[in-house]
């Protein structure tokens, strides 16, 4: 009895997640800025490739607060684009408060010398009980605290980072596909941190039903403009489909479907017979491409 109760109290310690709650990530005062305060601004702002160009002459005000997905087909520029928000230059003012927090697939944020918690520590201004909160929404479990990060999965490894940056002092995030490489338990959770978080964030996805989820506003690149739209993604297909021909419409969406595709076939835990089956509605698609 004694034995079973033991493991039950061990099951207890190690395998039980965190309570899972609504988190609500709330930056102190200090680096809050007022709801509505313009928080990056972009006047002409133009980047090229060799001879080619990405955008140029683009235009907008970013306001505090907002979830802004930036969506554009692949290769148009996005990443181009969130660097130079993230490294400034005369084309770009930020607000005096600004103190900007990147992620991308690099991870260079994880220091893979020290242990997931001493990572968290590391950045995190909010307490104890908030760096567990948020580590337990995204699944981890007491046990995983003191492991080091070099034992982390991949999926692990981008989940840590994306703690990082959400208990970190920035308050505009700008993170670059953050959903590759994620489940969908914890890409659901990344929404409801993403809602929860007081700050401003810029982000890149493939992932429709997360950028559907989550955007209050739409950055969209196109034909080498990049455009603000106040609005959810829902509304932006809403106001497309009002403006653009049936054919040209389909193409887009297709477009788009392609690049969801062409991330989910980059997810390494893929089973032979998921990839096969993701390469031939790839091929599908494309021949539907006009
Ligand atoms: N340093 C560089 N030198 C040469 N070409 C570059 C450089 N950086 C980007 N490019 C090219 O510029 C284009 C835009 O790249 P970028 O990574 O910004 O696009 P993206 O929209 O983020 O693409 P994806 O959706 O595939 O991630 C691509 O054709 C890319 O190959």
């Amino acid at each position: 009895m004694k034995a079973i109760e033991q493991r039950i109290d061990r099951l207890d310690k190690v395998d039980k997640p965190y309570q899972q709650k609504a988190i609500k990530i709330t930056l102190p005062e200090s680096s809050q800025m007022k709801q509505g305060n313009t928080v990056i601004r972009a006047n002409k702002l133009s980047a090229q490739v060799g001879k080619r160009t990405l955008f140029s002459d683009v235009t907008f005000s970013l306001k505090s607060g907002g979830k802004i997905a930036l969506i554009g087909k692949n290769a148009s520029g996005k990443t181009t684009f969130l660097r130079q928000i993230m490294h400034a230059n005369e084309a770009i003012t930020r607000g005096d408060k600004v103190k900007i927090g990147y992620f991308d697939q690099q991870l260079k944020q994880v220091d893979l010398t020290k242990t997931l918690w001493e990572n968290i520590k590391e950045v995190s201004i909010h307490d104890d009980q908030m760096n567990r909160d948020c580590l337990g929404s995204l699944q981890f479990v007491p046990d995983d605290l003191p492991k080091s990060t070099t034992v982390l999965s991949g999926g692990e490894r981008v989940k840590l980072a994306l703690a990082m940056i959400l208990l970190s002092d920035a308050n505009v995030l700008i993170l670059d596909e953050p959903t590759n490489y994620l489940d969908i338990n914890a890409m659901k959770a990344l929404e409801e941190l993403i809602a929860g978080y007081s700050g401003t964030v810029l982000f890149v996805s493939h992932d429709r039903t997360f950028v559907r989820r989550v955007a209050t506003h739409i950055l969209a690149l196109e034909n080498e403009e990049i455009t603000l739209f106040e609005g959810s993604y829902a509304d932006w297909e809403n106001s497309k489909k009002a403006s653009i021909s049936r054919g040209e419409e389909d193409n887009l969406l297709i477009e788009m479907e392609m690049s969801a595709i062409a991330a989910k076939l980059m997810e390494p835990r893929l089973t032979a017979s998921e990839k096969a089956e993701l390469e031939q509605r790839y091929q599908e698609i494309v021949a539907k491409r006009k």
